[in-house]
């Protein structure tokens, strides 16, 4: 017979939410080793699979239900946000295993790619506390951008081709239907700017999922965000923020460091929030929550 033995204090929930379609990728020998070392440490799993439909609130009931110390998320940046927004206002730590075909965030906080690695991290107890934005009432965890790449975002969505070969083929199209250069206005602390660019980016950490570094002095836990505007399409320069050490050149972009904005536009324009394009808009308002979400890191 076995028999575990439970000290007080040592017994633990861990709720993994699985997006079961993110990435295209097989996901089960994935929950089958989590849930092996989850148990050998005599914790109590439990799993719950995205359906793509209402998730936000399934995750919310699923948490009350369970109640647990910790949450495991399998996805893309879509997952891990939908998983944030269920957790708003509660003080539970998340756990990253990416799985998306965009994982911004999980490049952001260094998470490693080996999945024995990321098992470990997940069960450990080190974290960072991030900031998390606050766009129009839905939430931002690393970046957001109004103009030409959530344009490409927007054509890259309807696009039969998936993948980077199926974003680079909306490359092209994009530029030739593009209406940029955009006017922007943006209101920090009452005082007015205006500025005209490609796009303007709101950045909570320092690169896209794609790699492309271009908030070199970005925090994710500082408190701040950056505010970046791109003042016109320059090839080397946007090549150039694929290099580790990046340094713009003030002709191609500026940036403004706060913790609140207002940004306005003259005409409705393609905005996007980690990586889903949301909706063509004229007006965007930034608010933060300093360090508010902790998650398992290196
Ligand atoms: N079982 C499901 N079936 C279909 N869609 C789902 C399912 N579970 C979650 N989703 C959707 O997956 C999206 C999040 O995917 P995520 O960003 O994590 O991965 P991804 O592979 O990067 O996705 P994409 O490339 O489509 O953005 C959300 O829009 C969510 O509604």
């Amino acid at each position: 017979m076995n028999i575990i033995l439970y000290k007080m204090g040592d017994f633990r929930n861990i709720l993994m939410v699985v997006n079961p379609v993110s990435g295209g990728e097989e996901k089960d020998n994935l929950i089958t080793e989590v849930r092996k070392e989850v148990e050998n440490k005599n914790w109590k799993f439990h799993l719950y699979k995205t359906d793509g439909n209402n998730d936000i609130q399934k995750i919310k009931q699923e948490v009350d239900k369970v109640e647990p110390e910790r949450m495991l998320v399998v996805g893309g940046d879509g997952t891990i946000n939908m998983v944030a927004e269920a957790l708003l206002h509660k003080e539970l730590p998340i756990a990253i295993f990416p799985a998306g075909s965009a994982n911004g965030l999980a490049l952001n906080l260094g998470i490693p790619k080996d999945r024995k690695e990321q098992i470990k991290i997940a069960l450990g107890d080190k974290f960072t506390n991030l900031d998390v934005l606050q766009i129009n009432n839905q939430l931002c965890l690393h970046l957001s951008d109004i103009g030409l790449n959530a344009e490409l975002i927007e054509n890259y969505e309807t696009a039969a081709i998936r993948g980077k070969f199926g974003y680079l083929m909306q490359t092209i199209p994009t530029l030739i239907k593009s209406k940029y250069p955009y006017e922007y206005e943006v209101e920090i602390d009452g005082k007015i700017q205006n500025h005209k660019g490609i796009m303007l980016a709101i950045a909570n950490c320092k690169k896209y999922g794609t790699g492309a570094k271009i908030n070199p002095e970005g925090e994710h836990d500082d408190g701040k965000f950056e505010i970046l505007i791109f003042k016109n399409l320059d090839i080397p320069e946007i090549l150039g923020t694929l290099r580790e050490e990046v340094k713009f050149d003030s002709d191609f972009a500026e940036t403004i460091s706060t913790s609140a904005a207002k940004i306005s536009c003259k005409k409705p324009i393609a905005f996007q929030i980690d990586g889903e394009f949301i909706e063509n808009t004229q007006n965007i308002e930034v608010k933060i929550a300093a360090k508010s979400l902790k998650i398992a890191v290196k």
